[in-house]
């Protein structure tokens, strides 16, 4: 278990982190999500002992990372956003290395790697030279570092960044097997990446933890709030009637005719209602057809904003 108290980290003036506090249990996949800047990285740096707070705890599996730091450092696996690689070895002589730095006994060591790379899909590049991977590659062997020694648990900092769309799936994949094993944190400014593969996400701004939400209930929330774009059979008078007396509606926006005999029409809900049902309901009332409806998602700045509560100012003043 990860126990994370008030956790704050000040850069001169700059507050990057404040008053973050959350725990993870034991198996869970932890999904970090958050915009550039929001103190992800740094969240993350503490919590493996390579950065001190300014305030604040963190327990690893009851030992405090600033008065135990060999306990609890042992209980942790970490890949920075920049993997620690040395591109002059190759990917069996790198793994060696750090296995004996993490003073892994001997006897263990062969078996140990083998499983790991097996683990991270590496074993057909062991004999290669860092340096001459693909970046996938090269991540997937970051990974292998973090593991030796069969931490606990793993924190990947960004580890599907600047990866290629097959890359991205590959490490998915391999992230999804490590929850079986071990406890998993990793952080990331995409929210479907973090939804495909954690059991929770944790949306961090501005240094502050917005919200914590099972990334089933987190996408509710966001097709509740999204905007529907639809496309409907009938003239603009029409469709402008039918939805008068249409309470859940906070915007409408028409958008004109893009296929002959339909208009485009632009919905935003009260951000508390699926409004997909309403919207086809009222339609077929006064007999148009709802041709499409395709929910815009909202893009990470508009999370934010909605999260915080500060999107109805921002839409007041827009
Ligand atoms: N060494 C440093 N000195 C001063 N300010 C820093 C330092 N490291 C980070 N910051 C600032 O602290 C804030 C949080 O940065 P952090 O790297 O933790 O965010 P992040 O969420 O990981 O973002 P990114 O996805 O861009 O890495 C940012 O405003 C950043 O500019």
């Amino acid at each position: 278990m990860i126990e994370v108290r008030k956790l704050t980290k000040h850069y001169g003036k700059h507050v990057a982190v404040d008053h973050v506090s959350f725990t993870i249990a034991d198996g869970e996949i932890v999904g970090f999500l958050g915009p550039n800047g929001a103190g992800k990285s740094t969240t993350m740096n503490i919590m493996t002992g390579y950065m001190a707070s300014t305030e604040g705890e963190v327990i690893i599996s009851g030992h405090n990372i600033l008065d135990e730091p060999e306990k609890a450092k042992s209980k942790i696996g970490y890949l920075p956003e920049q993997p620690p690689l040395y591109f002059d070895m190759k990917v069996d002589e790198y793994l060696n290395f750090v296995a004996e730095i993490k003073k892994v006994k001997s006897s263990q060591k062969k078996a140990m790697i083998e499983e790991i790379k097996e683990t991270v899909r590496i074993k057909d590049v062991s004999n290669r030279l860092i340096k001459n991977l693909s970046k996938g590659y090269k991540q997937r062997v970051g990974l292998a570092q973090a593991m030796i020694g069969n931490p606990e648990i793993i924190i990947l900092d960004e580890p599907t960044v600047g990866l290629d769309p097959k890359q991205i799936i590959e490490m998915r994949d391999v992230i999804k097997t490590l929850g079986n094993k071990h406890t998993v944190i990793l952080s990331s400014h995409i929210l479907s990446e973090v939804s495909a593969v954690c059991d929770r996400v944790i949306i961090i701004n501005k240094g502050k933890i917005v919200t914590s939400e099972t990334p089933d209930k987190l996408s509710n929330n966001l097709i509740q709030r999204s905007k529907l774009l639809s496309r409907i059979k009938g003239t603009e008078a029409e469709i402008k009637n039918a939805i008068a007396s249409f309470p859940l509606i906070k915007h409408v926006k028409i958008l004109g005719s893009k296929e002959c005999d339909t208009i485009d029409v632009l919905f935003e809900g009260d951000g508390h209602t699926d409004i997909r049902e309403s919207i086809f309901n009222a339609m077929s009332k006064s007999n148009l057809p709802v041709l499409t409806q395709q929910p815009l998602n909202l893009s990470l700045e508009e999370i934010f904003l909605e999260a915080t509560g500060e999107r109805n100012n921002y839409d007041k003043h827009n």
